[in-house]
């Protein structure tokens, strides 16, 4: 299910000069490779230049946030996106794998200060996760790179809301 599904709708955001990381799991890795895809091409489209994104593969989900912590402390990279696709299997592991990597994420970002976006599906079926990996010209649905892309422009965008622009509010009282 997409986090907001009128994201896609929204006017796209422009951020000149961004440098961009993409740790990207070799599990399901038709996949994830797509869901990088998509992701580049958005952020071409928001301001990325060529060879601006720097790619590392992953052996698999619960690897990403070591990978995605090393990369977002590189100087010249502004936000680490994550891709990967965990799968219900016989047992538990899918739990287990799905919540090293949610945490290890969510931990890596408040480590670092920067954005590290959540580009992990966990789904149910194979046909859950190419209606939300793939997007619509190669017959999905939800196109989560572009999602994730545009999270990554838009984090960046806050956090430097967040440091530049003057509080314009009157102060009042004391
Ligand atoms: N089952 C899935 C995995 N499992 C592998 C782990 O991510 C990890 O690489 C291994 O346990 C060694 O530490 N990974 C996925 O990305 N997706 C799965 O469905
Ligand atoms: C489907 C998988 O690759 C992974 O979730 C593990 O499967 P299982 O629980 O059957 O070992």
């Amino acid at each position: 299910m997409a986090l907001d599904p009128k994201s896609g709708d929204r006017e796209r955001l422009q951020r000149p000069g961004l440098r961009v990381g993409a740790v990207v799991s070799r599990f399901h890795e038709d996949l994830t490779g797509a869901m990088l895809r998509s992701a580049e091409a958005e952020l071409h489209l928001s301001g990325m230049e060529e060879d601006a994104l720097h790619v590392v593969w992953a052996p698999g989900a619960f690897e990403l946030p070591l990978i995605a912590r090393r990369l977002a402390r590189r100087k010249d990279i502004d936000a680490v996106m994550c891709f990967g696709l965990v799968l219900t299997g016989e047992t538990t592991h899918d739990h287990w794998v799905s919540m090293g990597a949610t945490q290890g994420i969510q931990l890596a970002m408040m480590e670092t200060g920067k954005p590290i976006l959540f580009g992990v599906l966990t789904c149910q079926t194979l046909d859950q996760a190419k209606a939300r990996a793939l997007p619509t010209s190669e017959g999905g649905t939800e196109d989560k790179g572009r999602e994730v892309a545009r999270a990554a422009v838009a984090s960046l965008i806050a956090l430097d809301e967040c440091d530049h622009q003057p509080n314009t509010k009157p102060r009042m009282g004391f």
